[in-house]
């Protein structure tokens, strides 16, 4: 079934008779997730023009998926539409090059000589053309897509609010701004549809998957429905964007689960392990490279990507059985020493302290300057310099 609405959407992507990096940005994603999806889950799903309810664990969800959108679908259904990208971070850069090479009608928004600003223009928006001050993209665009950083779609509410008049879609990638409005002020305004696509990723992987004809999964969400379509339009949003397949959210629950994964495991906690790890090898006299090899360099290099392939047991069942032994037992312990950080993290999440640290500190004059100096440490703690000369010593890096 997956791979005969594959088949449907590249029929109808070569009737369309679209560009050939659109093809495959929109026709081979359905193929390659079909591949991979577990036999059960690909035998149990419904299709309902472009809706499967697969079972996660034990537990349905549906998701919508791109093929039922293709370009010259996209391109009729938003022929009357002006995006308006408001930011030019890794999510407006990703999603607002994607837009425009589906062939959609799209502007951006920031503000004047600014680093986001030079960024545009080194990547071809034109002055006047597609490129705007805030106020001039906001104005003009009748979807309008904040992805502003947190702190400035606080700070900038009231620049941007006016613009946003009934009919209009206001877009977020984030569902922060509304579900903290007692800390940002930003209220839905009346009238108009308000929306969330979110990349499960950097939009820097968003843009570099299109241009490989893949696709990066996004959760969406809608938080106002003024037009009653906007469920549809977020939909054909998510895809136009460079989505593979859609999963359902709220704004509470992405930005509770977003604000808690990027502190947890994919970024804070991550850190702290690999440090911990690090530092407890060097105490005990093992050389630096030593160190980092068997606690960076093999995780990212050799068992995450069996885990991102076919799950935890399949990188285990590739390693010794030594490891899998020790693994396991050693599993609980770590398990048991984290989950009441987990617990607190996730309440300082749903209590506001973490959305208050950000907008407090994100907002100040030299925030990026600030985050420098930290990245900075990392980048010259040995652990990383360690690093970068194992990473240079990969055979693929190797200087001839
Ligand atoms: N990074 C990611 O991959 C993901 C981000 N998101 C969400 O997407 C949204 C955008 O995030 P992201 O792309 O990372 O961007 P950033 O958080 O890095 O924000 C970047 C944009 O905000 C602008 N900005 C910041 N302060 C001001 C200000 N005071 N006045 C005017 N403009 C300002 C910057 O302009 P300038 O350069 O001029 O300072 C820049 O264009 C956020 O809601 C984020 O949480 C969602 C999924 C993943
Ligand atoms: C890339 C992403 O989804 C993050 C980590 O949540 C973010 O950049 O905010
Ligand atoms: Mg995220
Ligand atoms: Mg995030």
């Amino acid at each position: 079934m997956a791979s005969r609405t594959a088949s449907r959407a590249l029929a109808r992507a070569a009737i369309a008779g679209r560009s050939a990096l659109a093809t495959r940005a929109l026709g081979a994603a359905p193929r390659l997730a079909a591949r991979q999806m577990p036999a059960a889950a690909v035998a149990g799903f419904q299709q309902t023009r472009g809706i499967k309810t697969l079972k996660f664990g034990n537990t349905e969800e549906k998701v919508y998926e791109r093929s039922d959108w293709p370009k010259a679908k996209l391109l009729e259904y938003f022929k009357n539409d002006t995006i308006a990208v408001l930011g030019y971070g890794p999510q407006g850069h990703g999603q607002g090059l994607n837009l425009r090479d589906n062939g959609l009608n799209v502007i951006v928004g920031v503000r004047k000589d600014g680093r986001s600003w030079k960024k545009a223009l080194a990547e071809g928006w034109v002055p006047g053309k597609n490129l705007f001050s805030i106020e001039e993209a906001a104005d003009k665009g009748n979807i309008v897509f904040n992805l502003l950083s947190d702190a400035a779609q606080r700070d900038l509410w009231s620049t941007v609010k006016p613009y946003l008049t009934p009919g209009k879609t206001l877009y977020f990638s984030h569902g922060f701004a509304i579900t903290y409005k007692h800390q940002t002020h930003v209220e839905a305004p009346e009238g108009v549809d308000v929306v969330l696509c979110a990349p499960k990723g950097s939009g820097t992987t968003l843009r570099t998957l299109f241009l490989e004809g893949k696709g990066l999964n996004s959760s969406i969400a809608v938080f106002q429905d003024a037009s009653g379509k906007a469920h549809e339009r977020v939909v054909a949003l998510g895809v136009a964007i460079g989505s593979g397949y859609l999963y359902e959210t709220t704004f509470a629950k992405e930005v509770y689960s977003d604000l808690y994964g990027e502190r947890g495991v994919l970024m804070g906690a991550i850190n702290g392990l690999f440090r911990a790890q690090y530092d407890v090898l060097r105490a005990q006299g093992h050389s630096p490279s030593e160190a980092f090899n068997e606690t960076v360099e093999e995780a990212t290099q050799s068992l995450y990507p069996l885990i991102g392939a076919k799950g935890m047991d399949w990188m285990y069942a590739n390693c010794s059985v030594t490891a899998q032994r020790g693994a396991l037992d050693w599993h609980q312990r770590f398990y048991d020493a984290s989950l009441p950080v987990f617990k607190d993290l996730y309440e300082s999440v749903k209590n506001g302290t973490e959305s208050q640290r950000s907008l407090d500190k994100n907002s100040q004059a030299d925030y990026r300057e600030s985050l420098e100096v930290e990245l900075k440490e990392i980048r010259d703690s040995e652990i990383w310099r360690a690093g970068e000369t194992v990473r240079s010593l990969r055979p693929e890096n190797a200087k001839q």
